[in-house]
């Protein structure tokens, strides 16, 4: 069952339940009534006086599951939307029932359905008629179309008139069913869902004319093949009786299956039998070869796309990656990266090192940072690419201020910073670092360091840009060195909030950070900081206030904030539930899903999920795709 809606008549307010597919066929009025009592009744009856005939949003719908031959007891999902495969039957041969119900608030305060069992009734009927049980009740008294009708166009229905038929052909013993025209019952139609085509024993080609047949692009390809070979090609109505003993061969044709020979066929009580099928399987062997370029394709039909894609190639990370960042291999082999941290990279960051690779210029910067920028574009689909873009502006603003400043004295510019992820920011300090400038930037973790490393390689800016895996404290020692025991003129805080703090301390203990030095960093907290955001944000607050510098605020939106938290926590979950339900908890794509859930989850609000899914009842994988679509990879 899919869909609730709601309208009303005069007092009592009527609600249609329309019931697609077959639920109703095993749901008791009982439980229907169980599932409505779910919409939210007391706000509904608030609005009840003032329903309308037009369909209204609700806020869910029930669903039922067939498995293992039985129908659960249905779950309410709170979304409009059912997920449907694109290959669903309702989509493509209209194999869908819908039924709709009456319910009625009444004076008493309950809710009642107007005569279900009717409802239900009509549901079975009309299900077995689609063969959606897959039991049959074939007539062989069935039109495919009706003169005037819809039978000319390729719509779902036209393929659902014919589900009945062909199953009582197949109880029957045969392969398919062969229409009539649905007026005189007189002139041949087509087979099931395939055009009739038959060669006269004088060597014509003849499919029957219509208003009321699909005509099968297969058909008209292998008319004109026919026409080629210098055939009689005749589009004419065919009169079963008179003409079906003129045949030699038979076939039916479509686009899957091009043209089948027809052995027999039986009209009553008399079988005609079609031995051969030479002319129309030297037609087939035709097309089939221009379709696969093994014949003259002389009419143009085969129109290039693009090449075939190379699937020795994994679909995720083509194998070239490891040769652009063997660090992060070695990285990986010695298992020091936490686990799903590891596989973090297979959905975001490895793609973004193999993306400027291929697109960026060796040794060109800007080209890097355009082919970065144009990443993550397209990664977030152009959401907030202006922020990061200014964020970008203020870190190199602050860096040509201390580059411009130390000009005439001829002292290299030394800058820091912590959380180098990618090197994105890194770039742009490092773009405008004159000779002798350096850069040393500090990250904890280790695939991420490779992969900044080798994007700074490939921007040719490995002489000013030193990486360091690790954090403030494990390495202060190289930092020291590195910065030639002189304070930094330019430090950019980017790493975790809470360790602001304490590392800029130590940096202003050891000489690192000092009056002169600009600190640059954003104030938003990022999910995972062990502390509640609200006492890191004072902390760093108190600790900038009493000192000389201050701290440039920046909002990353490639970084969870606490703004966009709770919708990034719902957003991933919701991928990881799709990914869980397509390919299982455990496949490596839906542990990393899980994995961005859980940077953006409170951890007590993923176990309440967990546990509902755990129970069938956690629905996070129905909500609409366009809901998604942003955080997809
Ligand atoms: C916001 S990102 C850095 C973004 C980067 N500066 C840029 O603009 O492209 C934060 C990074 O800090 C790293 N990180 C977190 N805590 C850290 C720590 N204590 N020491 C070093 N790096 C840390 C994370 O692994 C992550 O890559």
């Amino acid at each position: 069952m899919r869909g609730v809606t709601a309208t009303k008549m005069a007092r009592h307010a009527v609600f249609s339940l329309f019931f697609y597919a077959l639920p109703v066929l095993q749901m008791s009025p009982a439980s229907i009534l169980k599932d409505l009592t779910l919409l939210r009744r007391e706000e509904l009856a608030e609005k009840w006086d003032n329903l309308g005939f037009s369909i209204r949003p609700m806020n869910g719908h029930v669903r039922y599951t067939w498995s293992d031959g039985n129908w659960d007891s249905g779950v309410f999902v709170p979304a409009p939307y059912q997920l449907m495969h694109i290959n669903a039957g309702a989509l493509h041969y209209g194999v869908s029932a819908f039924e709709g119900m009456k319910a009625f608030a009444c004076k008493d305060g309950k809710i009642r359905l107007l005569n279900p069992e009717l409802n239900a009734r009509r549901m079975q009927k009309g299900a077995e008629a689609l063969l959606l049980l897959g039991t049959a009740m074939v007539s062989n008294n069935h039109d495919r179309a009706a003169p005037k009708g819809l039978g000319a166009v390729k719509a779902a229905g036209n393929y659902a008139a014919d589900l009945a038929p062909v199953h009582q052909a197949h109880a029957d013993g045969y392969n398919t069913t062969l229409y009539l025209d649905a007026k005189e019952r007189k002139f041949i139609e087509e087979f099931s869902v395939c055009n009739f085509v038959g060669i006269t024993k004088d060597g014509r080609y003849v499919t029957p004319k219509s208003d009321t047949i699909l005509q099968s692009t297969t058909n008209i390809m292998l008319q004109q093949l026919a026409k080629d070979r210098g055939m009689i090609v005749e589009e004419r109505p065919i009169d079963f009786e008179k003409e079906i003993g003129n045949f030699k061969e038979i076939g039916m044709c479509g686009t899957a299956a091009v043209v089948v020979k027809v052995n027999s066929i039986s009209f009553g009580d008399k079988v005609y039998d079609f031995e051969d099928f030479d002319v129309i399987s030297g037609l087939r062997s035709q097309l089939t070869g221009i379709q696969c370029g093994e014949e003259e394709d002389k009419h143009g039909w085969m129109k290039e796309v693009c090449d075939v894609v190379n699937d020795s190639i994994p679909e995720v990370f083509p194998v070239q990656t490891r040769s652009f960042a063997p660090d992060m291999v070695t990285a990986e082999a010695k298992g020091q990266v936490q686990r799903m941290g590891s596989q973090a990279m297979h959905g975001l960051e490895r793609l973004l090192l193999e993306h400027v690779v291929a697109n960026a210029e060796p040794g060109n910067p800007d080209s890097v940072l355009a082919a970065m920028d144009a990443f993550w574009n397209k990664t977030f689909q152009a959401q907030g690419a202006e922020k990061w873009n200014v964020r970008g502006l203020k870190i190199e603003e602050a860096v040509r201020d201390k580059v411009q400043a130390k000009a005439s004295s001829g002292a290299p510019v030394r800058c820091l910073e912590m959380g180098t992820y990618c090197g994105y920011s890194a770039l742009r300090i490092a773009r405008n670092l004159p000779a002798g400038g350096k850069l040393l930037s500090v990250e904890k973790d280790e695939l991420f360091a490779a992969i900044a490393t080798k994007i700074i390689e490939f921007a040719g800016l490995d002489d000013k840009v030193k990486i360091w895996m690790g954090t403030v404290h494990s390495e202060i020692a190289n930092i020291t060195n590195r910065l030639e025991h002189e304070a930094a003129d330019f430090v950019l805080v980017d790493h975790s909030k809470e360790r602001y703090v304490p590392d800029l301390k130590l940096l202003e203990e050891c000489g690192i950070v000092s009056k002169e030095t600009a600190v640059v960093g954003d104030v938003e907290v990022y999910p995972g900081d062990e502390r509640p955001p609200k006492v890191i944000e004072e902390e760093i607050s108190r600790f900038f206030s009493d000192r000389a510098f201050g701290l440039a605020t920046m909002d990353d939106p490639r970084f969870l904030t606490l703004t966009n938290q709770s919708n990034n926590c719902i957003l991933r979950f919701t991928v990881f539930a799709r990914c869980a339900r397509e390919l299982g908890e455990e496949d490596t794509r839906c542990k990393y899903q899980y994995y961005r859930a859980q940077t953006a989850c409170p951890e007590s609000q993923l176990e309440d999920w967990m546990e509902h899914r755990a129970r069938g009842s956690c629905h996070l994988d129905v909500l609409p795709d366009r809901s998604t679509m942003h955080v997809r990879q």
